[in-house]
């Protein structure tokens, strides 16, 4: 007899309600809705601007960003693995690791304007040793953060995927020293069981003028 088996608990579905979402609506991941939430939320990627998007395979918030920025504006997309090619000649993608010395001198070849905001959904492999795991998270949404500060317009944004976990306070505390507001948001299509959170850095505060040497 075929029927719907009793529901007991929360089963794992791996092809969810956002899952089977995404494919019909052509987009690359169910990820694609996460900063679709967030950018019903705080508008920070305007048309025409110019926006980093940092562990970006295999593209879906590059499809939504394209079309928030439109053609008049940019999008980098970079990630470890390859991001199958956009037609949109105003997204480009690279494989480059954040981590890499060379990280952010590549960059800058690839776009040497000022960012009105940078994203990361980078994730780290996972070892299954919780600690390790957040240190890894915290590492990469770190490595984002000193990204955005150091290639980004005063008043932009800033948006970190991060594992909930011990230092966790100490990175909002960080990301409030640079950002005007921050905001900690857990969007709906987050599966879950997911400790991940994303926290959001709202105006970029203008960099402290130099001390004159006497
Ligand atoms: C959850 S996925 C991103 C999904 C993406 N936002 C989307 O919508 O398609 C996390 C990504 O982080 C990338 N990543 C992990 N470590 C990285 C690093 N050191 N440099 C660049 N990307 C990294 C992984 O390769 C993976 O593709």
């Amino acid at each position: 007899m075929v029927g719907t088996p009793p529901v007991m608990g929360k089963p794992y579905r791996p092809k969810d309600h956002y899952f089977q979402k995404a494919k019909q609506e052509g987009l690359r991941a169910r990820s694609a809705f996460k900063l679709d939430e967030i950018l019903k939320r705080f508008p920070i990627a305007k048309k025409g601007g110019a926006v980093l998007d940092l562990g970006a395979a295999p593209g879906g918030f590059l499809q939504i960003l394209a079309d928030s920025v439109g053609t008049s504006g940019r999008v980098i997309g970079v990630d470890i693995v390859a991001i199958r090619p956009f037609t949109q000649k105003h997204v480009s993608t690279a494989v480059l690791d954040v981590l890499a010395d060379d990280f952010d001198a590549k960059l800058l070849a690839m776009y040497d304007g000022p960012f009105d905001a940078v994203i990361s959904d980078m994730a780290p492999k996972t070892s299954g040793i919780k600690a390790t795991d957040e240190a890894r998270s915290l590492r990469l949404a770190g490595k984002a953060l000193e990204v955005a500060v150091a290639r980004s317009r005063p008043g932009s944004s800033f948006v970190a995927k991060l594992f909930m976990g011990g230092d966790f306070e100490e990175f909002r505390a960080q990301v409030r020293s640079h950002y005007e507001e921050v905001k900690v948001v857990r969007p709906e299509a987050t599966r879950g069981a997911s400790m991940e959170v994303y926290l959001v850095g709202l105006r970029l505060k203008a960099a402290a003028p130099a001390s004159a040497t006497p």
